[in-house]
């Protein structure tokens, strides 16, 4: 490979570097102190600095500088880029001027400040996109909804580490396959990166698809589902900065662990502000109640066990997850709706102010849009001005009725202490009559609002689960009563005493939006989903209509579906029935792992219930997977010791154990860890460095490692059972270069991939 310095254009880009940097030098020394250091800042930056070229023009351009003030953010994001302040170049003729621009591309943009040209073109903007998309010869791009077009002159890479310019390559005649191969072949730091250098034109679309639709991306393992969800939330935030706080942006990830292992990427990214958190804490954290969550074991009882019991959680699970379950819910709130009809109009005495068809009106029709208990306030409000107006002429009418009786005894009855008793009693009376309207008056709302009930959310759904009678009606026959009878023992008990299961979440999340309604503080404008295969039906829809918007990013892998219980089935019923909006893209290539490992995890997507292309592995080759058999712990121990050193010392960082059960996970630990330094990964933890990790299959989902040792002590897989295939297939698909099976010799080699 030439040197850098042989490039011809190696001193151009090395003043452009130089430049660059001691520019942003300035900037960022002139936002720390004050306006009017500026100039006096950046004569100061470049009295040094010997351009070859256009100095002079340099120069200029910066006397004239005015200064402007940065955020905190912008502060930050130009502080990073010092190391790198951009990854390419190109230049593109346009059509309309038929000047050649050059753009160089960067992670965050720098203008000059006196003419807001360009230094540093973000790789999100409209331009940047030419890029990913195009190739050297004639091309257009978008922005503001208008087309440009012209030519793509030159597409050059440039690699710049620690603010030293190591490489420059020009696309067209280096691929841009080769680039992504040396991307690939890095080592991983147990970390998610950002890709903005290699983003691929697939990638790119989903990236950049219309940023006003939900999406959904059916994504192969190590496709870069989880890298280009993060992408595009970043270039979301690029495109309306000036009208969505980052924090109207959530991601929901399947786990704490999954969060720390994303975390990395996202301030490269600039959105480390938005919204991180897990289906579960949002629920807990937006319900009013509280509620204790029981600890979802349905999927480790269903591998490690695999009873009655567990097969029963499971159903269970599925049930409450369903299409019918929502139905059921949605049947469940008219009837609660209808409960808020009053049965009579409304009287104040003898007197009828409203009528129950009136109330009716305005609760179904006007208030619609407001949740159950809004509505039943705003039409008390209705009834209580109702009142007020009203007051003044009831009490008029009492007053005037005996005024006229007095007046009339006054003037015709004739006897002197007959026309006293009468006028005394009826004064008497009116004074009565006055207090009861007044009493009526003030008692009379309160007491006909006492026919509806007010209950929490928690005790609604307590309620139903309760009565199988309700939930086989409401199901419209879907469900059986001997069905609706083992659902309901499940859960009315623990639900008595708030405790919940993660499918309670969704069913508390869709009933407290209809009773109640979402604190707005806690409704988000765009979700990502990542892992999506594991949602179920309802979780899904609940969490739409609690944010009131259908636009989320929704990336999944149905081959993983490891909680496949309660998951939902097809994509069909989330494009069809969820999000009708979405656009559905497809992903096949996967850029994780080598060809000879993915054709070894391949041979298992035939074992399951779905029809899957075979995921396509960039070409990158690597050793075809090991097995070692033991028959003894010291045995065990002895091989797992060996090719941990082995791999370390060949220079990989990162090395996972992968068992299929926790029960494994633990007993491995155990006999490993006086010879070697090993962790064991648990949901919530974080993901420490420079150890070995020990980790059960269905939490390293989403993960990677540079070296996966697949172990099978007292567990081994059954190709007959759909959740083993998959757990299998999620260990097989973590590695980056190197896979390991070890394995008890009581168990055959899953001949089955071999
Ligand atoms: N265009 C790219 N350039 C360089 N690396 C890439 C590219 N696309 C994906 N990768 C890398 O491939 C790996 C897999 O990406 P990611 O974890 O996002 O995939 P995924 O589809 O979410 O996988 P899984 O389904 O297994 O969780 C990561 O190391 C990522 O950096």
């Amino acid at each position: 490979m030439p040197h850098v310095t042989e490039h011809p254009d190696y001193s151009t880009e090395l003043d452009r570097l130089t430049f660059t940097k001691a520019y942003i030098r300035a900037v960022l020394k002139t936002a720390e102190t004050n306006q009017d250091q500026f100039l006096e800042n950046i004569q100061e930056a470049f009295k040094d600095e010997d351009f070859k070229e256009s100095s002079n023009a340099y120069t200029n351009l910066l006397l004239n500088a005015s200064f402007f003030s940065m955020s905190s953010e912008e502060i930050a994001a130009l502080k990073r880029a010092l190391d790198k302040p951009y990854f390419a170049r190109m230049n593109f003729v346009r059509e309309e001027t038929g000047e050649e621009e050059i753009h160089y591309l960067g992670k965050t943009s720098l203008y000059q400040r006196e003419n807001q040209e360009p230094i540093i073109v973000d790789w999100r903007s409209p331009i940047a996109n030419l890029y990913y998309e195009g190739r050297i010869g004639p091309i257009h791009y978008e922005a503001q909804g208008e087309e440009f077009a012209g030519n793509l002159t030159l597409k050059r890479q440039l690699m710049v580490e620690k603010g030293q310019l190591e490489d420059i390559r020009d696309i067209d005649l280096t691929t841009t396959d080769e680039l992504l191969q040396e991307s690939l072949s890095k080592s991983s730091s147990n970390r998610l990166t950002d890709i903005i250098t290699t983003i691929q034109k697939e990638q790119n679309k989903i990236i950049r698809a219309d940023l006003n639709k939900p999406i959904l991306v059916q994504g192969a393992a190590g496709s870069g589902k989880t890298t280009i969800a993060l992408h595009r939330i970043s270039y979301f935030i690029y495109q309306y900065k000036q009208h969505f706080n980052p924090r109207q942006l959530m991601i929901l990830a399947p786990s704490h662990l999954f969060i720390d292992y994303i975390s990395e990427a996202l301030p490269e990214l600039g959105v480390d502000k938005i919204r991180q958190t897990t289906f579960q804490d949002y629920c807990l954290d937006t319900l009013e109640e509280t509620y204790t969550l029981l600890e979802d074991r349905k999927l480790i009882n269903l591998v490690e066990k695999a009873n009655e019991d567990a097969y029963l959680e499971a159903w269970v699970s599925g049930m409450k997850g369903s299409r019918t379950f929502y139905q059921i819910l949605r049947r469940y709130i008219q009837e609660i709706e209808n409960r808020m009809i009053p049965k009579d109009d409304f009287f104040v005495g003898q007197y009828r102010l409203f009528s129950k068809q009136k109330w009716a009106d305005l609760f179904l029709e006007d208030y619609v849009y407001l949740p159950i208990y809004r509505r039943l306030e705003k039409c008390k409000s209705v009834l209580k001005s109702t009142v007020d107006k009203k007051k003044g002429t009831m009490t008029k009418k009492v007053e005037d009725f005996y005024d006229e009786r007095i007046d009339r005894a006054l003037l015709h009855r004739k006897d002197p202490a007959k026309r006293k008793e009468y006028v005394t009693k009826a004064l008497d009376k009116k004074a009565e009559m006055l207090a009861e309207t007044k009493k009526n008056l003030r008692t009379a709302l309160p007491s006909y609002m006492k026919q509806f009930d007010k209950k929490k959310t928690s005790t609604y759904l307590y309620e139903l689960y309760e009565q199988p009678e309700l939930l086989v009606e409401f199901s419209n026959g879907e469900w059986t009563m001997d069905e609706a009878i083992k659902l309901s023992q499940h859960s009315a008990k623990n639900l008595k005493k708030k405790k919940v299961e993660l499918e309670d979440l969704a069913a508390l999340l869709f009933l407290e939006k209809h009773l109640y309604g979402i604190d707005p503080e806690k409704r988000v404008k765009n979700i990502v989903i990542d892992e999506v295969q594991d949602y179920s039906y309802l979780q899904l829809k609940s969490l739409q209509i609690a944010m009131e918007t259908d636009m989320f990013t929704l990336v999944g892998d149905l081959a993983q579906g490891i909680h496949h219980y309660r998951g939902i089935q097809s994509w069909e019923e989330v494009l069809y029935d969820i999000f009708p909006r979405a656009t559905y893209t497809e992903l096949q290539k996967s850029y994780r792992t080598t060809v000879e490992i993915m054709e070894k995890a391949n041979k298992l997507l035939a074992y399951l219930p779905y029809t899957f292309p075979k995921v396509e592995p960039v070409v990158r080759h690597g050793p075809t997977p090991e097995w070692k058999k033991f028959s003894t712990e010291n045995e065990l121990v002895q091989q797992l010791t060996n090719i941990c050193e082995s791999e370390k010392e060949s220079g990989f960082e990162t090395i996972a154990i992968i068992t299929k059960t926790k029960k494994d996970a633990e007993a491995i630990q155990q006999v490993l860890q006086d010879h070697l330094p090993v962790t064991l990964l648990e949901a919530a933890a974080a993901i420490p460095k420079n150890r070995v990790v020990i980790v059960p299959s269905y939490l390293s989902k989403g993960l990677e490692f540079d070296v996966v040792i697949q172990t099978s002590w007292s567990e081994s897989f059954d190709v007959n059972q759909e959740l083993d295939v998959k757990l299998l297939y999620v260990a097989m698909t973590r590695p980056l270069h190197k896979l390991h099976f070890v394995y008890h010799e009581q168990f055959e080699k899953y001949g089955f991939i071999d």
